[in-house]
């Protein structure tokens, strides 16, 4: 194994150069727990340990390390420790709302390349959501791909009707159907994996994740993927393994945060609300129920029974808008598409009509 499998480039070595790094070695963090780093390099999977200079030079929690980072290192007193000196500048940042902290952003993981935006095309097939998360990787600059997973449940001709679908929505992001069950494309999927660069998975919970990744690996990597790490008092914590090297030679990311990420990302920390109403407008009589004057919305319903805080339903309201703003944004960025002008220009009146 070298370095360039791990994902470092030439734009980290001339870094490491340019800011006299040389004395110093290179490994990249693959977990981060409470302050305790798992730091891989060629070599070895070390426990690494911020030097006290990088602590008290910190001016928030985003200077700290952080699964994914590319960070110089020492050799500690015994084999198996480091000590991390700096963090090389990230190419990307995934983060969101710090829970318990409003307003302030909490990195989950940086230098991510793509993101494998996983929905499944059973019931809960939600294009909204597939947005949602197309915004996160948007604004961290990390290319999307879509995966809808779980094919294995519905036929060709209803496959082919959702991907022209989410295709006609979503341009330009390439869309991998496949099936953890079947293992149909698979093939596909291991194409558009490129060797030493860094990739997420993100989806809401039982989209099959976690299938995805030992499909990937060839492993039961998730029952068997832990670390033992040792802890300041000298006791031994087992953890996740939280960057793998996958056979074809990518790299994927999968920590627990990267789980919440676009789920509870509410900018109001109202996040649990918002995903009792998500849960809630399944129940809804339309399927493209707006929640704002449909009969047999289960959502309005809610608000009407005191169920759900009418305040957290019109923030939920607002993050509707916002998606709209979001695909304006995009839209903009083709604004010398004149077509494409026209058509978001009658797309907004229709809406407005709507209304
Ligand atoms: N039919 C079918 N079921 C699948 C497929 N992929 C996953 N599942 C099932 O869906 C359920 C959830 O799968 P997971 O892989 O645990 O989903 P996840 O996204 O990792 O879920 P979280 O860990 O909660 O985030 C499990 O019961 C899987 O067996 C698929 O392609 N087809
Ligand atoms: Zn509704």
């Amino acid at each position: 194994m070298t370095l360039e499998d791990l994902g470092y480039n030439l734009e980290l070595e001339n870094y490491r150069k340019d800011q006299n790094l040389d004395s110093l070695s290179v490994g990249r963090v693959i977990s981060e727990h409470k302050e305790r780093y798992i730091v891989k390099t060629p070599k070895k999977e070390y426990d690494g340990e911020i030097i006290g200079n990088l602590r008290f030079t910190a001016r928030n929690r985003s200077d700290f390390p952080a699964v994914g980072d590319w960070v110089a290192i020492s050799e500690f007193d015994d084999d198996n420790k480091v000590l991390i000196h700096s963090v090389f500048p990230r190419k990307t940042i995934i983060e969101r709302q710090a829970v318990a902290k409003p307003g302030e952003k909490q990195i989950i993981a940086t230098n991510i390349d793509y993101a494998f935006i996983v929905q499944a095309v059973d019931r809960d097939f939600n294009i909204n959501r597939i947005e949602r998360y197309l915004t996160i990787c948007n604004s961290s600059n990390v290319k999307p791909i879509i995966i809808l997973s779980k094919i294995d449940l519905i036929n060709d001709r209803e496959l082919s009707k959702l991907i022209d679908t989410v295709q006609k929505r979503i341009k330009q992001v390439l869309i991998i159907p496949i099936s953890n069950e079947s293992r149909e494309g698979f093939e596909k999927l291991k194409e558009n994996i490129e060797k030493g660069k860094t990739y997420c998975l993100l989806g809401s919970s039982g989209v099959g994740k976690s299938s995805l990744l030992n499909n990937l690996s060839g492993k039961q990597l998730m029952q068997t993927n832990t670390i033992s790490e040792s802890t300041n008092k000298g006791r031994n914590v087992t953890s996740h393994r939280q960057l793998l090297v996958l056979e074809n030679g990518g790299i994927l990311i999968d920590n627990p945060g990267m789980r919440e990420v676009g789920i509870a990302d509410s900018k109001d920390g109202l996040e649990i609300t918002f995903g009792e109403i998500i849960e809630l407008s399944k129940d809804c009589k339309f399927k493209d129920c707006t929640h704002t004057t449909e009969v047999g919305c289960a959502v309005l319903k809610a608000v009407e029974s005191g169920e759900i805080d009418r305040s957290s339903y019109e923030n939920y309201l607002k993050m509707e808008r916002e998606k709209e703003h979001f695909e304006t944004t995009v839209a903009e960025k083709r604004k010398k598409d004149k077509a494409f002008g026209k058509m978001i220009k009658n797309y907004k009146k229709s809406n407005y009509k709507k209304h």
